[in-house]
């Protein structure tokens, strides 16, 4: 028996596909998207919808589900978050017009763009307020040069940067892509390993290696620029094209030709920004925190930008701290001025509430898939804009530089203005605005004399239809007779079941002509209403083409101008968050930090940003002095759990990024000399899926650390070594801390339960004691959260054990325990002379009745504390008092 043939419709449908690579197939039919084989079962499972069976086109079960064209863009979101990649192909004609060319069955189709993690431009599928990177990774002779470019879509900012082996990690770390475009590299390869670890946190889409060479690269840049030569841009690398070209590339492939507005590509050296590695970034929590949550991060703590844009900015400059100390002043200086001209700021904020997010209105209308609303949003962008800059007089002499060039893009002062662009928007655009251009009625009364007059005609048709109802109402002598509409039928006359036969005898048969029979009506027309319907729809179809025309010539009229807007929306960005870190100033008595060029790490009174914002008032502030050049370099900080050792640490190195990223910080007074690279390692994490245990990530972390900080560094250690046997964790600790002070010199915090590690003050001379002081009442133990002079002088485990509810049993055989290897020294005899815990004698309960009695007195002075009311030394009052209360009975 002969295999079935397919039909000519899956035969375009397998064609169509074979353009989708690996990406699913939203196959338009009418009203769906549908998708066959297996995009049917994947997209199935993955959108939880139905999954059927199609029999037709190759006389076998196909699987096929759908989703409704006019709430696709739900699904689409899903299936984009979770990894997918979309290919989206439309009709590109009627099935009338497919039988007018003689196909009987299959309308011409054609894939408008391919939909991936990295290329959306949709409002609807963007979160407005977090960049959407694309990235490309070009390596060339084999890794010996390579560059990484990446590009937010949605926006066309482009950015390109030389990488190496070493730093690979650490960029993509920084730029946090949504998408990388890579070379195919085979298993092995130690790029390939870098590129593997992070492929849980982006959809890497791997391409031949050609398309990565760095003079099509130059090619594709001057074709996209549509410029000459390269000379404009500045010097490019070979592989710094390559990875140019690969990005280009890609968002053309994608986005089917139809390029949204790109930036100049920006160079951004590494020389340029602070290395911030990616474990640093996991343990700062510098834009999410470790589960991922906005919440509780950094960004979340410090953002006051109002404007999705304002945002965007801010998270990348948290994410890539400056090392220059003039560029860092810059936009310190911008901060200042607001802070100083607080109404200003104030004002400007308002202004800046309202303004539309112009950078992706602007990339949709250059992609041709923008609508009116888009140029609405230009608009009323711009308008804000002017605004803005009215506010911020360039003439001002108080006027940082930055506030200065940012004011004049506002209005273009350079290039021709805005307001001849405005104007035109002004008067061209109506109230009320359509989502899509096709669906009209968007271009303002008065625009267009020739639209004007056409609206004219049909409103005029119109009006002669409403006449007509009263005429045929009276020739008919019937007051039920009602003329409507519908898409079908267009403009009828209707009368109720009964009276339908008066209309279809003579002599009114002879104006009536029978249409339809409903159950509930009947429905004619005339030839007059016939030939009204014609104009009305002939003038509605020459409407529309008009305004589509207009809506062309618009948005020919702002992309020609593209440069410039994105330039002011670049500057409403910069000016939001640096009125923000004004009022973040203000509101959490952040101040201005100085920066120099000197070792210096001098912080009196710094808090931490997100503990403080949690517990407000109650956030102890600490002084850290490191690196002057008498003080010590590097600080060991002891003390107990719980005692705020991590907060500090981690408060520090958040303090230099903040500092470094053009902001205030949250101390009472700050001098820093420019760090170039933080590492921090809080808190152990394991790495299962990397078949890594928590001490071997801890080692290849530390390994990181020792071999990369440099005098300039800022490092912050916790607890290195506490994964395994006491010993041999305390000689690493040893051993790291002395390379610290030795090898690396960085400026460094390095927080120890080994309290042998406090001798090596001795030894080190730039190595100083400090410890988190708590206060101890009989067993019991009071954190202060203040920093002291001097090591711990005990760890006070077992009464932190005793806090958080251990069994009164066991708390008191640590206690034994404790006592006895103190007494025999911390050696393996001693440990091994210890009896078995589960033979230990445990005394037996004596005296239940006062004990009972006693807890009661407590109890009753318990009830009296409102703890959510009392400031810590409040608290620490209270216990003294219970204490002497419980020595009294
Ligand atoms: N300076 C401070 N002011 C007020 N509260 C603080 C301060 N520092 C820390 N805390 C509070 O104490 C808690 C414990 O702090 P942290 O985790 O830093 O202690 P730790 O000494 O590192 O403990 P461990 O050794 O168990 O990791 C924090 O969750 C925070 O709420």
């Amino acid at each position: 028996m002969n295999a079935p043939q397919p039909t000519p419709m899956m035969m375009q449908y397998l064609a169509i596909k074979e353009q989708a690579g690996d990406a699913l197939l939203f196959y338009r039919m009418g009203d769906f998207y549908e998708l066959f084989f297996d995009d049917a079962v994947a997209a199935s499972a993955a959108l939880d919808i139905a999954l059927t069976k199609r029999g037709q086109h190759a006389g076998e079960g196909i699987p096929m589900c759908g989703v409704p064209f006019h709430a696709y863009e739900g699904y689409l979101a899903k299936l984009i978050r979770a990894g997918f990649k979309v290919a989206i192909c439309e009709q590109m004609e009627s099935p009338e017009d497919a039988k007018k060319r003689g196909s009987k069955s299959v309308v011409k189709r054609k894939i408008v763009r391919t939909v991936t993690p990295g290329t959306i431009i949709e409002d609807s599928l963007l979160d407005s307020r977090s960049n959407n990177f694309l990235a490309a990774l070009a390596l060339l002779r084999d890794g010996a040069e390579a560059a990484i470019a990446w590009v937010d879509v949605s926006t066309g900012e482009l950015s390109v940067r030389e990488t190496s082996l070493d730093n690979l990690a650490a960029d993509l770390a920084a730029v946090a892509p949504k998408e990388l475009v890579a070379p195919d590299l085979e298993e092995g390869h130690a790029w390939r390993e870098i590129l593997s670890a992070r492929e849980r946190a982006m959809t890497i889409t791997r391409q031949a290696a050609h398309l990565f060479d760095s003079a099509s690269g130059q090619r594709r840049i001057m074709e996209t620029y549509n410029v000459g030569s390269l000379d404009g841009f500045g010097e490019f690398s070979r592989a710094e094209c390559g990875a140019l070209g690969a990005l280009l590339n890609y968002v053309t492939l994608t986005q089917a030709g139809r390029l949204p507005s790109l930036n100049p590509p920006r160079r951004a050296a590494l020389s340029e920004t602070m290395v911030i590695d990616a474990a640093t970034r996991v343990s700062l929590e510098l834009l999410q925190t470790q589960n991922g949550a906005r919440k509780g991060s950094l960004l979340w703590a410090v953002d006051r930008t109002v404007t999705g844009a304002g945002a965007r900015l801010l998270a990348s400059r948290i994410s890539s701290p400056l090392t220059d100390i003039a560029a860092i002043g810059a936009r310190h200086d911008a901060v200042s001025y607001f802070d100083a001209e607080r109404d200003v700021a104030e004002d400007v904020r308002k202004r800046l509430k309202e303004t539309p997010d112009a950078a992706r209105a602007l990339s949709r209308l250059s992609a041709e898939r923008g609508g009116p609303r888009d140029l609405a949003a230009l608009r009323d962008a711009l308008i804000r804009a002017q605004d803005i800059a009215g506010l911020l007089p360039v003439d001002n002499a108080a006027l940082p530089d930055a506030l200065r060039i940012a004011a004049s893009t506002l209005e273009n002062r350079k290039g021709e203005g805005f307001s001849a662009l405005i104007t035109m928007l002004r008067e061209a655009l109506s109230e009320d605005l359509p989502m899509l251009a096709r669906d009209g009625g968007f271009i303002a009364k008065g625009y267009d004399a020739g639209l004007d007059s056409v609206r004219l005609l049909r409103d005029e048709s119109r009006r002669v239809i409403a006449g007509l109802e009263s005429k045929y109402r009276e020739l008919a002598g019937l007051k039920t007779l009602k003329i409507k509409h519908n898409n079908v039928l267009g403009y009828f006359v209707e009368t109720p079941p009964s009276q339908g036969d008066k209309l279809m005898a003579a002599p009114l048969s002879e104006t009536f002509i029978h249409r339809q029979t409903l159950a509930s009506a009947v429905r004619f027309t005339t030839g007059e209403l016939a030939d009204l319907d014609a104009k009305i729809s002939r003038a509605r179809d020459e409407a529309l083409a008009r305004e589509l025309d207009l809506f062309e010539k618009l948005c020919a009229a702002v992309t020609a101008r593209r440069q410039d807007i994105a330039a002011a929306a670049a500057a409403l960005a910069e000016i939001d968050v640096a009125s923000g870190g004004a009022i973040l100033a203000l509101e959490q008595r952040y101040v201005r930090p100085k920066m120099d060029d000197s070792l210096a790490f001098d912080i009196l009174g710094g808090r931490h940003p997100v503990v403080e914002r949690v517990s407000g008032d109650a956030f102890i502030a600490n002084d850290c002095k490191l690196g002057d050049p008498e003080e010590a370099r590097l600080w060991l900080v002891t003390g107990p759990n719980m005692a705020g050792k991590s907060t500090f640490l981690r408060q520090n190195a958040l303090i230099a990024i903040l500092a470094q990223a053009g902001l205030y910080v949250p101390a009472s007074e700050a001098q820093i000399g420019v760090v170039d690279r933080v590492f921090s390692r809080v808190g152990a994490s394991d790495d299962l899926a990397g078949g890594r245990s928590t001490f071997m990530v801890e080692m290849v972390e530390t390994a990181a650390i020792l071999n990369q900080a440099t005098d300039r560094s800022l490092v912050v250690l916790d607890e290195i070594g506490r994964g395994t046997s006491t010993f041999d964790g305390m000689s690493i600790a040893w051993a790291a801390v002395e390379h610290l002070h030795d090898v690396n010199r960085c400026r460094g915090l390095f927080a120890t339960h080994y309290h042998e590690l406090t001798a090596l003050a001795e030894k080190l001379t730039r190595l100083h004691n400090v410890s988190m002081k708590v206060r101890e009442w009989k067993g019991d133990v009071v954190f202060l959260h203040e920093v002291a002079s001097g090591p711990a002088d005990r760890s006070y485990g077992v009464a932190v054990a005793r806090l958080a509810g251990l069994p009164p049993k066991a708390v008191k055989r640590a206690e034994a325990v404790l006592k006895m290897l103190e007494e025999r020294g911390q050696s393996r005899g001693a440990m091994s002379e210890l009896p078995l815990f589960a033979a230990a004698p445990v005394a037996p309960r004596d005296d239940t009745q006062s004990e009972a009695c006693h807890e009661t007195v407590i109890q009753n002075a318990l009830n009296a504390l409102d703890p959510d009311a009392m400031t810590p030394r409040e608290a620490l009052e209270s216990l003294y008092r219970l204490k002497s209360i419980l020595d009294e009975l």
